[in-house]
Parts: structure tokens; sequence; C-alpha cells
């Protein structure tokens, strides 16, 4: 799978072990930082990360902050993203399930990086539930970018 990754200074840490996972498993990771504690603003990372799967050029994204919440905030703005912040196996599994989540969101002082490869591994390795219960769900988010992206 075509991964696109970024962080901000509170989250490349555990950005950079998932990254290491990853490729260890034959997934083809590109890095889009930040590599340094050096405080950033976690929506210049959030968007290059979002965009590229937007465009169809990533199959998935991941985004790590502290919370991960900012980065959540950030990524569902762009539209086609759904971005989950995600701290547990459920989630991971739900997510991806129920609503085609196509970026994962963490907080890397929110969690340990043990659980956080778990959360990454499931999330990965589970498929969307194809059929009209979902897809009319998320058609109709669809169907909110297009009508705020007209009406702002
Ligand atoms: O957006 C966040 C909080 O919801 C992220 O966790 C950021 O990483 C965090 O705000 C950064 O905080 P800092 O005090 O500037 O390191």
């Amino acid at each position: 799978m075509k991964i696109a990754i970024g962080a901000d200074h509170a989250g490349f840490r555990l950005k950079d072990e998932i990254v290491a996972v990853l490729k260890s498993e034959g997934h083809e990771v590109e890095d889009f930082g930040c590599n340094c504690s050096d405080s950033i603003d976690y929506p210049d990372y959030a968007v290059p990360v979002c965009e590229k799967v937007a465009a169809g050029e990533a199959d998935r994204g991941i985004l790590i902050c502290g919370t991960g919440i900012g980065m959540t905030i950030a990524a569902n703005k762009v539209p086609g993203i759904r971005c989950a912040l995600v701290h547990d196996l459920f989630s991971a599994k739900a997510t991806r399930e129920h609503n085609d989540s196509n970026v994962l969101a963490m907080g890397e002082r929110v969690i340990g990086p043990g659980l956080a490869l778990e959360i990454v591994k499931v999330w990965i390795g589970t498929d969307f539930s194809k059929g009209p219960r979902h897809e009319n769900r998320i058609r109709k988010i669809k169907e909110l970018e297009d009508k705020y992206a007209l009406h702002p």
C-alpha cells in the first residue's frame, strides 16, 4: 500500500517508528515530516498528506500530533478526506468498516508506541464494509462538502 505520513513536533518520534514498521512490512511510505522537535504548526503538515490522498496519489494517510486532534480538524477540511482520530483497536476497525476513513490520526502524548502500531496494523488491514448502509452515509458527507464549498 502507498502511505503518506506527517507529524508535528509533538508527534514526529511516533511517526518515525510507524514509518520504520510500515517499510519493514513492504509498504511504500512518503514521509512529509516534520523531523525535529522545533515547534511547528500541524496544519502545514496535515495538508500535504491529505492532498496526496485526496488526489489518489497515496492510498492512505497517517497524521500524528500531540493529541491527534489538531491534525484531525485540519485534515477534515480537505475535500475527500475522512480522517479518524483513533486511540483504541475497536475504533481502528470500525472506522475502516463504517466510515471508509482514508486518513488515521493519533496523539503521541496520548498513547504509547505499542498500541499505536497495533492500531496502524488493524486500520491498514481492515476493508470497508461495502453496501448501502454505510455508502449512503458517506455519500451524505460528500454532499456536505459540495454544499459548503458552494455556500461558505
Ligand atoms: O493540536 C494539538 C492539540 O489538540 C496537538 O496536540 C499539537 O501537537 C499541540 O497543540 C502542540 O502543543 P505545543 O504545546 O505547541 O507543543
